[in-house]
């Protein structure tokens, strides 16, 4: 299997934003950020929070909210890691 972290952005399939509102659930969460899509749905449960601190941006541009877990303070190195397996896409305009 090829792929992983080398993947070419233009190879990720176009998602729109009006498709990313629909995943805005813990049924189906996606987020994008940093012009990516992710399907974080199996990783809610698992997030070290209370779920409504990560389900709050299901279906939204979550870059600012991913770069500032606490005010001013990104997610450490290994979080950055944990997104690659979610990946589903990049975020395009309609
Ligand atoms: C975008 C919305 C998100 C918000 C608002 C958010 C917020 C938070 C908060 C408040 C904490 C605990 C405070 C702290 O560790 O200092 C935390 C920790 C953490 N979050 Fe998130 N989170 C989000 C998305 C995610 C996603 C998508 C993942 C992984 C796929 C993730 C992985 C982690 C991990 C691994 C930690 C432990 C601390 C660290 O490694 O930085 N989070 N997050």
């Amino acid at each position: 299997q090829s792929g992983g972290e080398a993947r070419d952005q233009e190879a990720l399939d176009a998602i729109t934003r009006s498709e990313l509102a629909k995943h805005d659930g813990a049924e189906s969460c996606w987020k994008a950020i940093h012009g990516r899509v992710y399907d974080i749905t199996d990783y809610v449960p698992n997030h070290p929070t209370d779920a409504a601190v990560i389900l709050e941006w299901c279906g939204k541009e979550a870059t600012e909210a991913w770069s500032n877990k606490r005010p001013g303070v990104p997610h450490s190195p290994r979080a950055e890691g944990m997104l690659e397996k979610y990946l589903v896409g990049r975020l395009v305009d309609e």
